[in-house]
């Protein structure tokens, strides 16, 4: 039995989800992991599932609500603990448990304290005491993390930055995309054509259409690319197709679909996707920047990899991993994929080229970029009526959804979305 495992087995009841929390937040924060890659090895050992969910909620309040937890944390301290302290983690997982999962306070601290056996205890012990004493809260609208609202305050401005800490209060509506016009599908606001927006927190295998595969859950703001590609007239390449949504909605629009992804695993849930939807598409597990097709495609859509600080609201994990050097890095490598995306379009064919990224790098300067390279590609304007309600084209006719579109209905991800054409 690994190590591992006997702690686990060997911890009292609780404890063994706050373990795995711990792990997460240490993946995410200093190895710069995504939540959900980091899941299964943090949760090793774990075989009560209830105990895997609450590792991952714990994780992602407190990577939620990071700034607001580290500033309750200093102001009951003497000297700051250091950042990547192990109390200042253990603290930030008992006060996200006390203060936001409503775990009663003296279990919330007696599950964290054996994570710091031999450590400081007596110190975690004393500022959680502190601040409960206090009724400590956490004010109602969270802080990004500093390095993150400077950047988009410098990128977007003020008020983009004020938009984006209003989204993150609450959990965000769900989007689902319907197969058909007339679906089964439950009620809700429809934004666009095939769209029914329902409330956070939805019991989605529950929902009307879910086993008969009437729709999926997909942002609104992430339906857009496939919107601008409009219904099939031929082969359409997914590239980076997995989990799958764009492939979903590209194959009910009638295209013949290529899906290509470089992850299996990703793939699979692409597959499952598939065969509950009852649509099809042709799978290839490859590297893009080592993979070729044999024919040019009439369509190719790249949603290509990226820093994902436009879904900041469900993944709160990416507002702490996206740097500046990862946004770079996910630059470099979007020029690569999109230089050869566009070879592999017939002449007189369509690109979408789509991120989910509120970094200009990641968007609008990828595209300047690209058609400073390719006389051979231009600009096909979106126009109001192909883009969901109260998203209009920017002036040079590509697509930026932002944090400030559609807040009084639940908000939107952030894309960059642009529609080229090559040349015949
Ligand atoms: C933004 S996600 C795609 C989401 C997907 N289009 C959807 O709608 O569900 C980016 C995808 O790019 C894939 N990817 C990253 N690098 C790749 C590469 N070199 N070749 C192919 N796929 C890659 C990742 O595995 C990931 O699934």
């Amino acid at each position: 039995m690994a190590a591992s495992d006997k702690t686990l087995r060997d911890d009292p009841p609780g404890v063994p989800a706050r373990r795995a929390a711990l792990r997460l937040l240490d993946a995410v924060l200093r190895r710069g992991q995504p939540i959900e890659a980091a899941l299964h090895n943090a949760t090793q050992g774990i075989t009560h599932a209830p105990d895997r969910a609450l590792a991952h909620a714990l994780a992602a309040e407190v990577l939620r609500r990071l700034p607001d937890l580290d500033a309750l944390i200093d102001s009951a301290t003497r000297q700051p603990l250091p950042p990547d302290a192990k109390a200042r983690s253990v603290l930030r997982l008992a006060l996200a448990g006390a203060l936001q999962l409503r775990t009663p306070p003296h279990a919330a601290i007696a599950t964290v304290l054996p994570l710091v056996d031999g450590g400081p205890r007596k110190l975690v012990h004393g500022v959680f005491g502190t601040l409960m004493r206090a009724n400590a809260t956490l004010p109602a609208v969270p802080a990004l993390p500093a390095d993150v609202a400077d950047r988009w305050t410098a990128q977007w401005g003020e008020q983009l930055v004020a938009a984006a800490r209003g989204l993150i209060a609450a959990p965000p509506p769900l989007d689902l995309s319907l197969k058909q016009p007339l679906a089964d599908a439950p009620d809700g606001a429809s934004l666009a054509p095939g769209h029914r927006r329902i409330p956070a927190g939805s019991d989605i295998a529950a929902a009307d259409g879910f086993a008969t595969g009437d729709w999926w859950v997909q942002d609104l703001a992430a339906s857009i690319p496939v919107r601008l590609i409009g219904r099939g007239r031929g082969r359409a390449l997914d590239l980076c197709a997995a989990p799958g949504g764009k492939t979903l909605q590209l194959a009910a629009a009638g295209w013949a679909v290529t899906s290509l992804d470089i992850s299996a695993s990703r793939l699979a849930r692409l597959s499952e996707n598939l065969a509950r939807t009852g649509l099809s598409a042709e799978i290839v597990t490859a590297d893009a920047l080592a993979w070729s097709p044999d024919v040019p495609f009439d369509a190719v859509l790249l949603d290509a990899p990226c820093s994902a600080t436009g879904i900041f609201r469900r993944h709160p994990d990416v507002l702490h991993r996206a740097r500046p050097a990862f946004i770079a890095e996910m630059a470099e490598l979007q020029s690569r994929l999109l230089a050869r995306a566009a070879d592999w379009v017939r002449p007189g064919g369509t690109l979408v080229y789509a991120t989910c990224s509120l970094e200009p790098a990641e968007g609008e300067a990828q595209l300047a970029l690209f058609l400073a390279n390719r006389s051979d590609y231009r600009i096909v304007p979106a126009t109001t009526a192909e883009l969901p309600a109260g998203i209009v084209p920017g002036a040079d006719g590509t697509v930026r959804t932002l944090p400030t579109m559609l807040v009084e209905q639940g908000g939107v991800d952030g894309f960059f979305v642009a529609r080229l054409a090559r040349a015949d």
